[in-house]
């Protein structure tokens, strides 16, 4: 690659929503899409608004222009996409973002999750279509699901039967990271009390591998099977706390600290921001506060990190994490997928029967 393509150079980075209807997807893409507006602005930089419109070829999935996302906020009846081009790090990205319908009733949960494997699993399919090409197009884009924001109801005391189902089945194709929606509804009491209660749900008793969670065979890998019990007995954390004690966070480099910090934080708060009924423009609070809600009784800073994790959640998804993110998604998921299909195939070849 030349000095000039490089720089040029582009990188897809794709986010998807997921979750019960109403607990806030499409506001929180609203609320994301407006904060880089706002950097847009602050910076002075030229608008960078970019459609892409690479997830058309899945017909089902309809790809959204920025204004369409306008106006009062409707249920979400068919997924769609929304892209923007945005610079971070001084390096170029086509952010896209996958809104899905939400979960509604229980007994559609199966479905809709199968759906939404499903178009995560296509791009996988593209991915593979695309490798085993003689020539192979240069310019082909990454359209690989990277990262799955699973946003969790915040009037639930614990994560229900069917979050635990959705959770294990998104975490075996793509990288879930879990959000509480609608933050606003929660005294500070009850989301301290919340947040451990997932995570204990995530890490101890369901013992799901969201994104970042650690896993502890890796490193017992070459130790025989009674050694290992024995040590797992032992030695295994009982607690993600357990497990994050175990590190002088000072004495960690880099890497191992940003994946720290976003085990300290996981589940992330959200609260979205307001649309003034008159204006529809974002309820603006004062000169710095850009982005608000207004109760009545009082007005939040919805992006104050004192009342929500935004902050920190977009600074992990766009710049610490989005590298761990897309290797992840290569290394752990597409490889798994892609051998899962070569296994299959070699298994309806010679006849052995198939799940
Ligand atoms: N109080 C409060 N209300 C919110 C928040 N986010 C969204 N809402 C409201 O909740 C309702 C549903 O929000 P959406 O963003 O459409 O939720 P969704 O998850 O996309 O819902 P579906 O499209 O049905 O899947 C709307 O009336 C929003 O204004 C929030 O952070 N706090």
């Amino acid at each position: 690659m030349t000095p000039r393509s490089r720089k040029n150079a582009v990188s897809n980075f794709n986010v998807m929503v997921v979750g019960f209807s109403g607990v806030g997807k499409t506001s929180f893409v609203r609320t994301l899409l407006e904060t880089l507006l706002l950097e847009e602005q602050v910076e002075d930089t030229p608008s960078k608004k970019r459609r892409d419109s690479f997830m058309s070829e899945n017909s089902s999935v309809y790809v959204h222009e920025e204004q369409q996302l306008q106006g009062p906020i409707e249920k979400t009846l068919t997924p769609y996409t929304i892209s923007r081009e945005i610079e971070v790090d001084r390096e170029r990205i086509v952010l896209t973002i996958i809104d899905t319908p939400g979960f509604q009733q229980e007994y559609l949960v199966d479905k809709q999750l199968h759906d939404i494997t499903k178009y995560i699993e296509h791009q996988f399919d593209l991915t593979l279509a695309e490798e085993s090409k003689v020539k192979r197009n240069p310019k082909a884009v990454d359209t690989q699901v990277h990262c799955c924001l699973y946003f969790i109801d915040p009037k639930k005391s614990a994560l229900d039967e069917f979050d635990i189902r959705i959770l294990k089945r998104l975490s075996n194709r793509v990288n879930v990271i879990p959000i509480i929606g609608k933050a606003d509804h929660l005294t500070l009491a009850q989301r301290n009390r919340l947040k451990p209660s997932i995570i204990k749900d995530i890490y101890t008793n369901y013992k799901i591998p969201i994104y970042g969670m650690p896993d502890e065979d890796l490193d017992e890998e070459d130790d025989d099977e009674e050694e290992e019990e024995e040590k797992e007995k032992t030695k295994a954390p009982q607690s993600l706390d357990d497990f994050l004690s175990q590190f002088d966070y000072e004495k960690e480099d880099n890497d191992t600290q940003s994946v720290l910090d976003y085990l300290r934080i996981i589940p992330f708060t959200f609260i979205s921001y307001e649309d003034e009924p008159e204006t529809g423009k974002p309820i603006q609070l004062d000169n710095d506060i850009k982005l608000g809600r207004d109760f009545g009784w009082g007005s939040i800073d919805c992006l104050g990190e004192k009342y929500s994790d935004f902050v920190k959640l977009k600074h992990v998804l766009l710049s610490t994490h989005r590298r761990y993110l897309k290797l992840d998604t290569v290394e752990r998921y597409y490889e798994q997928y892609r051998t899962e299909r070569l296994m299959y195939k070699r298994a309806t070849k010679i006849g052995l029967p198939t799940q």
